[in-house]
């Protein structure tokens, strides 16, 4: 382990983000009434340029008149290459009540985009009393996003999750596709007549990852585009929960069940990783380092792995 101890990240609940347009008010209960852990309402790519102004006043008016339960409460302002940014931050902070508990910035290229937001944000907090301090989450999805994701991850002790979006990344990246996540018809390897599909979103999670777990960020998944397919979203997720993700988006409500199921670890899994808990205890009894646990190795190391799952299963109350 390096003299630096790797921070852990917040501790909640974040296996679904369920977005909505902030111009389809009528959306807004039913997200409220949703099983997703967080809400993220949308004044960003989802709402035209002419009904930025009025996304936003719906917006703040329901962020106070809406029961969100004990949901994570965020809105997705505009990218800092456009002119609507600092309004949305400014009218959000000065305007929407206590409920609001995070903004999620877009398109995010280095630390210094967050930065600025958190300056802004700090300097409206203060102005207003507010007493809430707000939280930051951020979109990976550019390349300069992929190529800083370290400084980001380490940008602001507000920042608490990082996603990565798939359909901008791709336009950035100049991927040859117009799909949003999943499965890509021409990403395989061919052998002996039989082609094998791979995962070209792989390597950008996995640097997501390593990026959010060194600086105490939550890591995750984003937007799985054609909401028909629920084994292509279930795979993804997979993925994505193998790799170390924490969650994922869902565009339409019928992925935030499947996000929940994906991300919340299974009974057995539960059960197992407190059997190894309870088998390590007592090697470490008889000064063991490490035990047998249904024939395989176990050892100090097991431990770690199956704190993760039971602190999981803690947090969703299992
Ligand atoms: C690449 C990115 O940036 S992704 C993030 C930004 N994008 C978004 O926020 C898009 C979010 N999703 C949506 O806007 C919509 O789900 C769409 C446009 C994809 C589809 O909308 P619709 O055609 O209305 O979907 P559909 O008819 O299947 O809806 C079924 C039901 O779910 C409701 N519903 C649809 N989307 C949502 C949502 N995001 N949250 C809650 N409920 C929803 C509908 O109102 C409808 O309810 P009803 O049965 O009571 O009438
Ligand atoms: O904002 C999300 C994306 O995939 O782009
Ligand atoms: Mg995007």
């Amino acid at each position: 382990m390096s003299l630096r101890i790797q921070p852990a990240a917040p501790a909640r609940l974040n296996r679904c983000q369920l977005f909505g347009p902030g111009s389809r008010e009528a959306l807004f209960q039913k997200m409220a009434g949703s099983a997703a852990d967080v809400i993220n309402l949308d004044l960003e790519d989802s709402v035209a340029p002419d009904d930025k102004a009025q996304a936003r006043r719906n917006i703040i008016q329901a962020i106070g008149d809406i029961d969100w339960g004990n949901k994570t409460l965020s809105v997705r302002i505009n990218g800092l290459d456009t002119p609507f940014w600092y309004r949305d931050v400014v009218d959000l902070l000065e305007q929407a009540s206590d409920r609001l508990d995070q903004i999620m910035i877009p398109k995010v290229g280095n630390a210094a985009d967050v930065y600025a937001v958190d300056a802004l944000v700090t300097a409206v907090e203060a102005a207003k009393g507010r007493a809430k301090r707000i939280s930051l989450e951020v979109i990976i999805e550019s390349a300069a996003g992929i190529a800083h994701v370290e400084e980001i991850a380490a940008s602001s002790p507000r920042l608490q999750a990082m996603s990565l979006g798939a359909a901008d990344f791709a336009a950035s990246m100049g991927m040859a596709t117009t799909g949003i996540g999943g499965t890509q018809e021409n990403y395989y390897m061919a052998h002996e007549g039989a082609r094998y599909w791979a995962d070209p979103w792989h390597w950008a999670q996995a640097a997501i990852v390593a990026a959010c777990r060194t600086h105490g960020v939550l890591p995750v998944d984003g937007p799985f585009g054609d909401f028909g397919d629920e084994e292509g979203f279930r795979a993804q997720a997979r993925r994505s929960a193998t790799l170390g993700m924490v969650g994922k988006w869902a565009i339409h409500p019928k992925q935030v069940a499947l996000a929940n199921e994906v991300f919340s670890p299974s009974e057995a899994a539960v059960t197992e990783a407190r059997e190894i808990l309870a088998a390590m205890e007592q090697a470490t009894k008889t000064g063991a380092g490490a035990t047998v646990y249904k024939g395989r190795l176990v050892d100090i190391a097991s431990i770690r792995q199956a704190q993760v799952i039971v602190r999981q299963a803690e947090l969703i109350g299992a």
